[in-house]
Parts: C-alpha cells; sequence; structure tokens
C-alpha cells in the first residue's frame, strides 16, 4: 500500500535521509521511531508528497506522491508534527475547511470524532492548549476516512485518558482496513498499535522489526525493596542475576524474558516494594544497534 524506495534528500548542510527503503502493507500500522533529527519527519514530508526527492520513489496505493500529489492527498490523512493553523479560525472553522479541501460528504465521522476527543470546537485555535490542538489535528487526519493515515507523533500534548482514546481509535480504523505510517516515542502506543516498526538514525534505517520480536528484546528493570539487610545480601549473592545496583536494602535487577527464574530467585525472602521500570523503546534500538555495530 506504501512503499518507499531508496529515498535520498540530502539538505545544503549534508544532513537528510540517505536511500530510505520500506514497505507498509494494506491494513497494517507500522512504527517509524528514532531520535531527534533522525530524518523522520523529512521522510514523512516526502511520502504525503511535499517534497521533491533528490533521488528514490514513494508510492502511494501505485501512485508517485511526489508527481501525482493532487489525487494522492484525497487517500490520504495527516497529522504533522507542528499543525499550522490559519489564524484567526475556530476548531470548527478548521475542520471545516479541511473538510472541504477533501471533499468529503457529511458530518457525522467528524462529529463523532469530536465527542470521542471531548473538546470544545468553537474556542479560537490560538487560544488552545497543545494538547486540544493536537485532538484537533487528529481529527482533521481521520474524519474522511483516509485510505492511508499518516501520523507524526500523534499522541505528544495528549493526557493518558486521551492517549488511550487515541490508541481505540487507531485499532478500529485498523481492522477496517486502513493503513498506518506513526512515529511516536511511546513504547505504549507502538506495543498496541503497531504490527512492525523501523528505526531511523543519521538519515538511514538501522532496522526493521517485527513487534513481538522487539518486545522479546525489551528489558525490565525491577527494583526490589527487601525487609532486611541479611536477605538482600543474600538475594544479591544469587546466581543468574543480573544486578544493575544496589543502595542498602533496594537492589535493581535487569530481567529479559526470564521472569518466572526472578521471580523464584525473590520468593524466598521478605518484600518491602517491587517496583519495575521499562527500557524504553529507542533504548532497545540504541542498544540493538550499538552491539550490531552494522546496519541489519
Ligand atoms: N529544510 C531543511 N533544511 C536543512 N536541514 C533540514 C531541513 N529539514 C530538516 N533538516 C535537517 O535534517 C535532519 C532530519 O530532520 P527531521 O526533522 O526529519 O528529523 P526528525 O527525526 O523528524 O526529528 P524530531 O524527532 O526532532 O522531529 C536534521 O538534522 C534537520 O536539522
Amino acid at each position: 500500500m506504501l512503499t518507499v524506495h531508496q529515498l535520498t534528500k540530502t539538505f545544503p548542510n549534508g544532513k537528510g535521509i540517505f536511500d530510505v527503503s520500506f514497505s507498509v502493507q494494506k491494513g497494517e500500522v507500522f512504527g517509524f521511531l528514532g531520535p531527534n533529527g533522525a530524518g523522520k519527519s523529512t521522510t514523512i514530508r516526502h511520502i504525503m508528497g511535499f517534497m521533491k526527492p533528490d533521488q528514490g520513489i514513494v508510492h502511494v496505493g501505485g501512485l508517485d506522491t511526489w508527481s501525482a500529489q493532487g489525487t494522492v492527498q484525497r487517500y490520504l490523512g495527516y497529522l504533522p508534527g507542528e499543525i499550522a493553523f490559519i489564524e484567526g479560525m475556530t476548531g470548527l472553522s478548521f475542520l471545516t475547511f479541511m473538510g472541504e479541501l477533501q471533499g468529503m460528504k457529511g458530518n457525522e465521522r467528524r462529529d463523532e470524532l469530536i465527542d470521542r476527543f471531548q473538546f470544545d470546537v468553537k474556542t479560537p485555535i490560538r487560544k488552545m492548549s497543545k494538547g486540544m490542538k493536537q485532538k484537533v489535528g487528529i481529527v482533521a487526519a481521520f474524519m474522511h476516512q483516509p485510505e492511508v493515515i499518516i501520523l507524526d507523533e500523534p499522541t505528544s500534548g495528549l493526557d493518558p485518558l486521551m492517549q488511550k482514546v487515541f490508541i481505540n481509535l487507531v485499532l478500529e480504523e485498523k481492522a477496517r482496513g486502513t493503513t498506518f505510517l506513526m512515529s511516536s516515542h511511546s513504547f505504549q502506543e507502538i506495543e498496541r498499535t503497531c504490527d512492525r516498526a523501523a528505526i531511523i538514525k543519521d538519515g538511514r534505517i538501522i532496522t526493521v522489526k517485527d513487534i513481538h520480536e522487539l518486545q522479546s528484546m525489551q528489558r525490565k528493570l525491577f527494583e526490589v525493596t527487601f525487609e532486611r539487610m541479611v536477605d538482600a545480601d543474600a538475594f544479591a549473592a544469587s546466581s543468574g542475576i543480573h544486578i544493575e545496583s544496589r543502595e542498602g536494602l533496594r537492589v535493581r535487577v535487569a530481567v529479559q524474558g526470564e521472569y518466572a527464574q526472578f521471580l523464584a530467585a525473590i520468593t524466598p525472602y521478605g518484600i518491602r516494594n517491587l517496583d519495575v521500570f521499562t527500557q524504553s523503546l529507542e533504548d532497545i534500538f540504541m542498544n540493538y544497534y550499538d552491539r550490531k555495530g552494522t546496519i541489519a
């Protein structure tokens, strides 16, 4: 449904994207990850047909997004990283304007989405918080029910409740066969929605991974606070457990998949508290990259 083939764009300062290739199947949710300045937005702007590549091509539904810009736009929904709203508009006047551009028939879906995301459409956009503006942008990307939706950091600025509403909306659209490309920093969002994810660093794709493979690479850090110092000492001396750090009664253990072994190792002792920290998605990829030292 979406093919990015050997896409290259070099800016005058030497930065840009280089030989970027991946494809997204119909009904697939594809995550696009990478640190700041990695090239996510530049790739997305090419996918949208806003920039002419130096080399390479982007196809959506078999059409070249640069040369067939006008036609392709009708199949696409887009949430930019930073939305440029037109001065003086309210949420509703912006959505009406966008609906007309998209040739949208009927406002039922739009109004249903406004209702779900719970915001006052009559508020002037310049008076809206970042989160409210983001909600307007999400409604604009989804309301015309496009076949392909491109989202640049969709949940930035949304509170946890609204992040859930968003995730459910993506899953619902995915079930209807909508194709997604989504840049994100949130593991939860990627884990709950994506089938595969690519990471880009310094303008180059490092790897494309199935989400289950990604989950199995994820390390969790358990922080165990023991009741007694003697227990903490005994646990810290157990074999097969990877101790990250220790401060008195508090021991931090890194666990990657071997949960049963970890649970068996703490069971004999009195535990005052147990906390768990999840390694960020970027850390996983960065570790993977550092370990391999080569492009996978
Ligand atoms: N129009 C431009 N002119 C010159 N350099 C640019 C231009 N647009 C982007 N860049 C540079 O290209 C690189 C990739 O930028 P891009 O905005 O695509 O990154 P990103 O992955 O979206 O980052 P972020 O997570 O911060 O949004 C950066 O080094 C950026 O400074």
